[in-house]
């Protein structure tokens, strides 16, 4: 049995990362999603295990010292890590495995999975970009600029990255991102 694909979504905050990613995984049920830990506050609506690992910073600190981490990269005041076993075992059952994460998290990645597939979610525009952020209504105003300069950085390090996917529409994003995923397929490994 072939490894599964390991598969890196990101993208400056507000592109549309989680709507995308939720949309892939019902149109693909059988890619598999990898639940990050993060000392972030939970959102209205977020369930810990589902959408994070809600952790406090102690128990992040621990989880790096027991290299039960991946990768793990500190965002806008927050800590977020992808658990590592998880990611190993899926692969090695064969099965596809999407992480949704920042820049800096995938770069160590790519380090680590060289073949890794590395996507990078695109806005049509910043003023588009600043408005999702501002309608999604989950951000003070503090944060949203915090975000917006972060994001003027990430986008500088689209050259890492594999593919550039535009978020134009939710729907033609999934499908660009799902012919990669059947090309990656299809594709000669030497
Ligand atoms: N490096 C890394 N980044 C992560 C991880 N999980 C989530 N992120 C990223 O952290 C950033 C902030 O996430 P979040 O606070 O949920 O905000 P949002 O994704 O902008 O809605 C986003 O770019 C996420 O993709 C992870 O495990 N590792
Ligand atoms: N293609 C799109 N067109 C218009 N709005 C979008 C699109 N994709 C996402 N959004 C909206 O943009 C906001 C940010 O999306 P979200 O998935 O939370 O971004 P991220 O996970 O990258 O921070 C949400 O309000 C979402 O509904």
């Amino acid at each position: 049995m072939s490894r599964g694909l390991l598969i890196v979504l990101s993208g400056p905050s507000g592109v549309g990362k989680g709507t995308v990613c939720t949309a892939l995984r019902s149109r693909v049920p059988e890619l598999v999603y990898s639940v990050s830990a993060t000392t972030r506050s939970p959102r209205l609506g977020e369930v810990n295990g589902v959408n994070y690992f809600f952790k406090t910073r102690e128990q992040f600190m621990e989880m790096i010292e027991n290299d039960q981490l991946l990768e793990y990269a500190e965002y806008v005041g927050n800590y977020y890590g992808t658990p590592r076993d998880f990611v190993e075992e899926t692969l090695a059952q064969g099965k596809d495995i999407i992480l949704e994460i920042e820049v800096q998290g995938a770069l160590k990645v790519k380090e680590k999975f060289p073949d890794g597939i590395f996507v990078f979610l695109m806005p049509p525009s910043l003023e588009e970009l600043k408005d999702r952020i501002q309608g999604r209504g989950t951000e003070n105003q503090a944060t949203i600029e915090h975000r917006m300069s972060v994001a003027v950085d990430e986008i500088n390090l689209l050259q890492h990255y594999d593919y550039a996917v535009v978020n134009d529409e939710i729907n033609l994003a999934c499908e660009r991102i799902e012919a990669i995923i059947i090309a990656e397929h299809c594709k000669v490994r030497k």
